[in-house]
C-alpha cells in the first residue's frame, strides 16, 4: 500500500475477566485519508482507537505509526496522534483559548500563540475564545473538543463518534470541518454508526463487529454492499396479493394487505429511486395509497439483519 501512515497486525485486546474486545485486528491506513470505522455497539472500535492512542493495553499484536513501533517509541508516535474522544471532557468553567493551551502543554510542547490562533480560527471559535465553554452550544463544545486534539498539530487525528446524538444541521457543519482538516493535509480516521456519515466523509470504511473486521474498500464499494432503503406505504384499501405491475420489486404486502413495504437500494440512490417508481407504478395500476414513509436504514439495523441471516443459515 502506498504510504501507510499506520499498520496495524494482529491487533488483540481481552479484558481482565471481559470480552475479547479485538480478536485479531489487521488494517492499514494510508496518509492523508479519512477512514471510517463502521460497527455497532461494542464492536471494539473505542478499544481500536484506545490502543492506538495508548489508553489502553493490547493484550497481542502489533501498531506502527509514522513508521515507529508504538510499544517501542512511545512517545514519539504519540506526539504526532490527536484524539477527540466520544464524552465531551473539558472543564466547563475554563475558557476555550486556556483548554487548548493546555491541551498543547500536555504534549511537553511550549506555548505557540500563533497556532492555537491558527487551530482556534480554523474551527470558527477564535471569537468564542474568551468564553467560559459551558456557555457554548453543544455544537460549538464539540469544535473545543477536536481543537484541543489539534493543538499540538498532530499528523493523524482520531475522531470517536464526532456526531452522536447531534442534530442533522449540526451534523453536516461537522463533516464540513473535518474535510477541511483533511485537505490541510491531515490524515483521520472516525469510528461511526452512520452509513450516510461514512458516504458522505470516508475515502475508505472499515467495518468492524465482535473485535474483528469484515471488511474494508472503498467507499462506494462498501456502501453498494451495506446500504438499505425501506418504505411503507399505507393503502387507501387492502390488496389480497401482490398485483403484477408491481411484483419485480422488493416489496411485501403487511398488516392484512392494508401495507405495503419496500426494502431495497444498495446505498447509492437506487433505493430511493426505486420507491419513486414504485409509486408512480402504484397510481398507474390504480392503487391509492394514503401515507408514505422511507427510511435509510443504519448500520446497526444492517447488522441485526446480518446477523439474523447468519443465524439462520447456521
Ligand atoms: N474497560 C473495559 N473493561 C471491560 N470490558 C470493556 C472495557 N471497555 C470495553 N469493554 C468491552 O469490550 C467490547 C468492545 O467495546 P468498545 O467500547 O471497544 O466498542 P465500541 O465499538 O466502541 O462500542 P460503542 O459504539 O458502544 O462505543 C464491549 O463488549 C465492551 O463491553
Amino acid at each position: 500500500m502506498a504510504d501507510p501512515i499506520l499498520e496495524i497486525r494482529g491487533l488483540q485486546k481481552t479484558y481482565p475477566n471481559g470480552p475479547t474486545a479485538l480478536g485479531g485486528v489487521d488494517l492499514s491506513i494510508r496518509k492523508g485519508e479519512i477512514f471510517a470505522l463502521l460497527g455497532p455497539n461494542g464492536a471494539g472500535k473505542t478499544t481500536l482507537i484506545g490502543s492506538v492512542c495508548g489508553l489502553v493495553n493490547p493484550t497481542g499484536g502489533t501498531i506502527s505509526a509514522f513508521g515507529h513501533d508504538l510499544a517501542r517509541d512511545w512517545r514519539r508516535v504519540r506526539s504526532r496522534i490527536g484524539l477527540v474522544p466520544q464524552e465531551l471532557s473539558f472543564d466547563m468553567f475554563d475558557k476555550v483559548i486556556r483548554q487548548v493551551r493546555y491541551s498543547r502543554g500536555l504534549f511537553g510542547l511550549p506555548n505557540d500563540e500563533a497556532r492555537i490562533e491558527e487551530v482556534l480560527r480554523s474551527l470558527s471559535l477564535w471569537d468564542k475564545r474568551d468564553e467560559p465553554i459551558r456557555k457554548l452550544s453543544g455544537g460549538m463544545k464539540r469544535r473545543v473538543m477536536i481543537a484541543k486534539a489539534l493543538a499540538h498539530d498532530p499528523d493523524l487525528l482520531f475522531l470517536d463518534e464526532p456526531t452522536a446524538g447531534v442534530d442533522v444541521e449540526l451534523r453536516r457543519d461537522m463533516w464540513d470541518q473535518i474535510g477541511a482538516l483533511r485537505d490541510r493535509g491531515t490524515t483521520i480516521i472516525l469510528t461511526t454508526h452512520y452509513i450516510e456519515e461514512a458516504e458522505e466523509m470516508a475515502d475508505r470504511v472499515g467495518v468492524i463487529n465482535k473485535g474483528r473486521i469484515l471488511l474494508v474498500d472503498d467507499k462506494a464499494a462498501i456502501m453498494a454492499k451495506l446500504g438499505r432503503t425501506e418504505a411503507h406505504f399505507t393503502l387507501a384499501a387492502p390488496l389480497d396479493s401482490l398485483p403484477d405491475a408491481i411484483a419485480h420489486y422488493p416489496v411485501v404486502l403487511e398488516q392484512g394487505g392494508f401495507r405495503l413495504t419496500y426494502r431495497g437500494g444498495d446505498g447509492t440512490g437506487k433505493g430511493k429511486r426505486e420507491v419513486a417508481e414504485l409509486a408512480q407504478d402504484l397510481v398507474r395500476a390504480g392503487i391509492a395509497y394514503t401515507g408514505l414513509e422511507t427510511a435509510e436504514s443504519t448500520l446497526e439495523e444492517i447488522f441485526v439483519g446480518l446477523l439474523n441471516e447468519q443465524e439462520k443459515a447456521a
